[in-house]
């Protein structure tokens, strides 16, 4: 068992990462959810897998166990979900003492601690991440959130679980391409944090997506590391948390043109390529560290380039990010493999001219 403590300025929790689902119990009961009415919520693609073995685990620690199944996917991350969860809490009749988990991917972990975080006016709520993206990252910190209109994470609240329970077994059913999406906010980590990370990772490929435990276990542990330090210090992204967003400024904007047909980490990895290939038009970062961080993404067989959107149009996409202020783009840049700032001031060409670049066709 492996354990990493968040800590924000209001709200302390622990994320215990380990190979089963034994522990859980124990970890809730700390937890104070002993006898508290309990609603797990999970999507329906985790819950012919995983649902019956931890409803069966929850009613060992209390007799109010109820549970509600959403649709799967990005295109079901909205309001519409929001509302079934909520005529479920009412049907079951969930108080403010009660207690949601999340049991699945990110979209279901946005979702249910949105629907926790304004359900009754905020009640408690728990992470059991089941993605690699999910336990590396969308778990932890307390974004939460849906989809609106198309645009990403635009309706939300910052919302803490009381705890993140990992059980990295539950990678064993996960589709190859949602590992290697979950691959993208691991490379991320690596970018803005720690050159040594990058390595270990790029020197690891083919035992990372065989799923090898050990090492598997080893980047689940660091990663979450990286991203509770970061939200341990800056909770509501006045600063350092932006850097959490590398990549993501063009990659949400090609998630939604693209009508969520790529997943998150596949335009996250778009997104980053681009937001490096952006770095080194500032001389920020070599042409050498370019072509590895391209070459990582490849490795991982993620997506790094696309070939059928405008560079306008995906230009005037950016403003919808949540970093734009006063109708200004902000950008992560690299400043090496492992360090990052915000840039305020980008030309608009030095931007088109790296959403030209990702958009050189597809280089699978
Ligand atoms: N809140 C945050 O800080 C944060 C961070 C990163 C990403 N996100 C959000 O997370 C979402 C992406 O999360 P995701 O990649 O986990 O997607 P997801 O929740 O859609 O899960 C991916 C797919 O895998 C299935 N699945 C989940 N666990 C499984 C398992 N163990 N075995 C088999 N199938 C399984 C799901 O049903 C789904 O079809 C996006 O909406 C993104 O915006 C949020
Ligand atoms: O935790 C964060 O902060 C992140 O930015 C992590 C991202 O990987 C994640 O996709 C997040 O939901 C994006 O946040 P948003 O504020 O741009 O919606
Ligand atoms: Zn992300």
């Amino acid at each position: 068992m492996r354990h990493v403590q968040v800590q924000t300025t209001k709200n302390e929790y622990p994320i215990i990462i380990h190979h089963n689902f034994d522990l859980l119990c124990e970890h809730l009961v700390k937890q104070g959810v002993q006898g508290k009415k309990v609603c797990l919520i999970t999507d329906d693609n985790v819950s012919p897998l995983y649902l019956n073995h931890v409803v069966k685990l929850l009613q060992t620690i209390t007799n109010e166990v109820s549970y509600i199944v959403i649709p799967h996917g990005e295109k079901n991350k909205n309001l519409d979900t929001i509302q079934t969860i909520y005529e479920g809490l009412l049907a079951h009749k969930l108080d403010r003492e009660s207690v949601l988990i999340a049991l699945g991917g990110g979209v279901t972990g946005d979702m249910v601690g949105f629907a926790s975080a304004t359900y009754m006016r905020g009640i408690d709520f728990i992470q059991i991440p089941t993605t690699l993206l999910a336990q590396v990252d969308s778990s932890i910190g307390g974004k939460t959130g849906v989809d609106f209109d198309g645009y990403k994470n635009v309706v939300g609240a910052f919302h803490q679980p009381r705890l993140v329970y990992i059980n990295t077994q539950t990678l064993s059913t996960l589709p190859i391409r949602e590992v290697q999406a979950g691959m993208a906010e691991i490379i991320k980590h690596s970018l803005i944090e720690s050159a040594t990370y990058f390595k270990y990772i790029t020197s690891h490929p083919r035992e990372i997506l065989a799923l090898e435990s050990e090492i598997l276990e080893e980047l689940i542990y660091e990663s979450c590391l990286i991203k509770s330090k970061v939200v341990s210090a800056d909770e509501k992204e006045k600063g350092l948390r932006a850097t959490l967003n590398f990549g993501h400024t063009i990659g949400h904007a090609v998630e939604r043109l693209l009508n969520f047909s790529l997943l998150h980490g596949e335009c996250v990895a778009i997104g980053m390529v681009a937001a490096a290939y952006l770095s080194k038009g500032l001389n920020q970062i070599s042409a050498k560290d370019f072509m590895a961080i391209e070459a990582c993404m490849e490795a991982f067989n993620l997506p790094t380039r696309l070939d059928n959107l405008d560079p306008e149009v995906v230009y005037q996409e950016l403003y919808y990010d949540k970093k734009t202020k006063y109708n200004a783009l902000n950008f992560i840049v690299l400043t090496s493999i492992g360090s990052c700032e915000m840039k305020h001031d980008l030309e608009k060409n030095v931007i088109i001219d790296a959403i030209k670049y990702i958009m050189q066709g597809d280089s699978q």
